[in-house]
């Protein structure tokens, strides 16, 4: 009678009519008749294949099993005690693993949940693991969904499992012999058996990817180091490698995934990759997306790094210092090809400019594997010559600030260059390299090439630096208002990188919900010198107008500020100075 009730209601359905069933069930029915020729009187025993197929379908899903045996057997012993069985089918539907309570083998045999059973739509009509071959998506199928009168005891929910590469490899299916009337009594089974489907998919990629990065993500500090919603593998560039089913969501317009740059879609490129490892609090490793919504992430470094992306992680090292200013475009383009050979260099700028951060970027991009970092403030040619004696081999030498070397030190220093020429000297000054009181030969042996780091107002990505520096902050993404914004790109900033980074810092403190408003600002420091932020060793008080000009957008209120002059001052200089806004 029953039977003739389901038989009835496929009919009304394929004739499109509603009864009620959910459409992926609907859509399976209809497959069942019009794509596989199935008659829903004919009641088939299960499909099992055999010992050899079992052996084979097992063989190629080995690293599969591998990845998925510890999940499955922790939810089977969540679920054991409420008489569910864990079966885990190939992409082709053929039952590969599977967990079941031995006191019911004879009973689960006779329903086809046994090993090598084959769950694809075409053999059992609609079932859980067929349909979820077949949409790609996670399904319940429960009791009279099934299209066969032989399944209609049953209640399956199934969910996709995915290999790195997005392709489908297989299907987690829980199922019960007998279940409550109600669909709805199989949610639990549906988010228990998603959460283990995309942990399996995660300690795939993890086992796949020893020599790659690792971002995972997760909307929740809680649960990111714990539980991630999704991970993607990355090269040395930021292209994507391989990726779990959730982190689709990232790229929402689809297409492929495999090769597109992270930093399409993530306010993260690789170089930000070790700020975002396990040393941090979690709720500091904030990452906006490009919704303007903000995700949790967790990087896990490679292991071993691939010998041919070496390169191009080293690239990436000193390409991570601009957000695309043409003038540190440039020095970095000069700095990537003086890396790695054994050239002195001087790098040159203001404070805090970023000259040491610069220095360790070259380091990184050379062949050094050493690398020692003085300051030469008060730096005794003892205490030199002992930091040194403790790197053997190759090493990149910092000299911070190496105008304030003591003669003592200098004449250490130059003994010390003849006797170790495997040291290579770095040094940095805030001083014109004109004005560097130091032995000639000294200086010459220092400044093979100078590298000249721009001041903070003379560039074009403070917009850039400044939401980089934001991103550090907190478990809400902390915002600026335009106002603030406006305040801060006008500001002069004699202390230049690192005074932007401490306003930021205090501001971020200072301000009451995510969004930093100009009263969150700390007054701008030395900045009464009226025209006077003079660059060191400048004569010129006016010295880089048109640049800072360009750096505004030809802004004058912007430029006046970062002057500390008033708007008509710099109309009179422009004039006086002939300058033009570009055509
Ligand atoms: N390109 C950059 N992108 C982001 N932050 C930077 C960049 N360059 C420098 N910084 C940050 O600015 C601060 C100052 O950098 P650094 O110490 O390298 O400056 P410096 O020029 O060597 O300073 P000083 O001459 O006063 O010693 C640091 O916190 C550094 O991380």
């Amino acid at each position: 009678m029953q039977n003739a009730r389901h038989v009835e209601e496929i009919g009304q359905v394929l004739e499109g009519g509603q009864t009620g069933r959910d459409s992926v069930v609907s859509a399976s029915w209809r497959r069942c008749v019009e794509l596989y020729g199935m008659d829903p009187m004919r009641s088939d025993p299960a499909h099992i294949v055999t010992e050899t197929e079992l052996r084979d379908h097992r063989k190629q899903a080995e690293w599969l099993i591998a990845a998925a045996r510890s999940g499955l057997q922790s939810l089977f012993r969540q679920v054991a005690g409420q008489n569910y069985v864990l079966l885990l089918a190939d992409a082709k539907g053929v039952c590969v693993d599977f967990f079941g309570d031995e006191l019911f083998t004879e009973d689960l045999r006779r329903s086809g949940l046994y090993l090598g059973s084959n769950w694809s739509e075409n053999l059992a009509g609609t079932c859980g693991v067929g349909a979820c071959i077949v949409t790609e998506e996670p399904v319940t199928v429960h009791q009279d969904d099934h299209f066969g009168n032989a399944h209609v005891a049953l209640s399956c929910t199934a969910a996709p499992i995915f290999d790195s590469l997005g392709q489908l490899a297989a299907v987690l299916d829980i199922s019960l012999l007998r279940s409550p009337a109600p669909k709805t009594s199989q949610s639990l089974a549906m988010s228990l058996v998603t959460a283990a489907a995309r942990r399996v998919e995660m300690a795939n990629l993890m086992a796949e990817s020893p020599r790659d990065w690792v971002l995972r993500l997760s909307s929740s500090p809680e649960f990111l180091d714990v539980d991630p919603e999704a991970a993607v593998r990355l090269d040395g560039a930021g292209r994507v490698l391989g990726y779990t089913r959730a982190a689709r969501r990232l790229f929402p317009e689809g297409g492929t995934i495999l090769g597109r740059r992270i930093d399409e879609v993530l306010g993260v490129g690789v170089d930000d990759l070790p700020d975002l490892m396990r040393d941090r609090p979690t709720e500091e490793r904030v990452i906006e997306t490009r919704d303007g919504g903000a995700l949790f992430g967790h990087a896990i470094a490679p292991k071993a790094p691939r010998q041919t992306h070496q390169k191009m992680r080293q690239g990436g090292a000193l390409a991570g210092l601009t957000g695309g200013d043409p003038a540190m475009a440039r020095l970095l383009d000069q700095a990537e090809r003086l890396a790695p050979g054994s050239v002195p260099l001087l790098i040159s700028g203001e404070t805090g400019t970023g000259k040491a951060r610069l220095a360790r970027a070259i380091h990184m991009s050379g062949k050094a594997a050493g690398f020692l970092s003085l300051d030469c403030a008060g730096l005794s040619a003892g205490a030199l010559e002992e930091a040194c004696a403790a790197a053997s081999g190759p090493a990149t030498l910092l000299l911070r600030r190496i105008e304030d070397l003591s003669p003592g030190t200098a004449t250490a220093l130059s003994g010390l260059l003849d006797r170790r020429p495997d040291l290579r000297p770095v040094s940095t000054s805030c001083l014109d390299p004109a004005r560097i009181a130091l032995p000639r030969p000294l200086f010459h042996r220092l400044a093979g090439c100078v590298l000249s780091v721009p001041p903070l107002r003379l560039r074009r990505d403070m917009d850039w630096l400044i939401s980089r520096h934001l991103r550090r902050h907190g478990a809400d993404t902390i915002r600026l208002s335009p106002a603030a914004r406006a305040e801060l790109l006008g500001r002069s900033w004699p202390g230049n990188i690192r005074e932007l980074e401490q306003a930021l810092d205090v501001a971020a403190a200072l301000c009451v919900g995510p969004v930093i408003d100009l009263p969150d600002l700390p007054g701008p420091v030395g900045s009464d010198a009226g025209a006077g932020q003079t660059p060191p060793g400048s004569v010129d008080p006016w010295e880089g107008l048109e640049q800072v000009l360009a750096a505004c957008e030809w802004n004058m209120a912007r430029a006046a500020r970062r002057f500390g002059v008033n708007r008509s001052t710099i109309l009179r200089r422009i004039r006086a100075s002939g300058l033009q806004p570009p055509g």
